[in-house]
């Protein structure tokens, strides 16, 4: 089946505040980037599209499943998790562990029979460019490297969705690039939604772009588009465009 996301009027809220109001969108394969600045609702619509939070209200299917169903769980619940892969902001490697210890782990805690998590992490470490670093200690990673072994591990399972929290923050420029290309690459055949508030980092491999702030999807189109709202000035069409929408707040494409 073809990876497919599909998100219906999802709202969060954490007693009187709202943190996620109404959102829908629907995705394909390919890279999406989730924009927003500090508590705009990114890592709630992302927690709950993990299915580690139910929704408040609203429904989300992917791969024709229903994980959720107006705020309740649905019938597909468990089997949308098994096809899932999620990043979180924060995440613990096991540092005295081997890179690939760390994946296999990983792997087999999603459900890879013990007979294939070594090939499954090896697969998940190609998929990150890490293969050549399989035996190192995951401690004596790089800071890039580190956020691609969290990538692994959550790609480890071969999921068709994944979804990554804010992947590319702390990285320098250099480290930044190697994770952007790790990524076009595992978007080829998968819904990949990725939350930054870096706008360059989706300049290079993110088609569309999802805006959210106060909790509201502000703007869904492609990232050539956003750029378009932008005026001329100092910083990138792409900051600047961003920047429009967000003073404007109410420009949906
Ligand atoms: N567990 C919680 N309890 C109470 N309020 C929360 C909780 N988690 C998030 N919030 C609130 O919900 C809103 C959205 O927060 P969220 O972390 O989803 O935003 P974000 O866009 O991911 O922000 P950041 O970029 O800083 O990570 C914020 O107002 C935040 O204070």
């Amino acid at each position: 089946m073809r990876p497919s996301l599909e998100v219906t009027t999802v709202s969060q809220r954490f007693g009187r505040r709202v943190a996620v109001d109404r959102v829908s969108f629907s995705a394909g394969p390919g890279v999406m980037g989730l924009l927003g600045p500090n508590g705009a609702g990114k890592s709630s619509l992302l927690s709950i599209l993990a299915t580690h939070v139910t929704p408040a209200e609203g429904s989300v299917m992917a791969l024709g499943r229903t994980a959720f169903e107006n705020g309740r769980p649905g019938s597909g619940l468990d089997a949308v998790r098994r096809d899932l892969g999620y990043l979180p902001q924060r995440f613990e490697v096991m540092g005295w562990s081997s890179v690939k210890r760390n994946v296999e782990v990983a792997a087999w805690s999603q459900g890879v029979p013990s007979g294939e998590v070594a090939s499954a992490a090896d697969r998940a470490l190609d998929a990150v460019q890490l293969t050549d670093r399989a035996r190192s200690r995951a401690r004596s990673l790089s800071g890039g490297m580190r956020q691609r072994l969290g990538i692994a591990c959550a790609l480890a399972h071969d999921p068709k969705v994944v979804l990554l929290d804010e992947p590319t923050a702390a990285l320098d420029p250099v480290q930044r690039q190697g994770l952007r290309d790790s990524l076009a690459l595992i978007g080829q055949s998968r819904v990949v939604l990725i939350s930054t508030h870096i706008v360059e980092d989706l300049a290079h491999i993110a088609e569309r772009v999802l805006v959210m702030n106060e909790g509201a999807l502000i703007f869904d189109g492609a990232v050539n588009e956003l750029a378009l709202h932008g005026s001329p000035g100092e910083v990138s069409p792409l900051e600047a465009g961003y920047r429009a929408i967000l003073a404007d707040g109410s420009i949906a494409a």
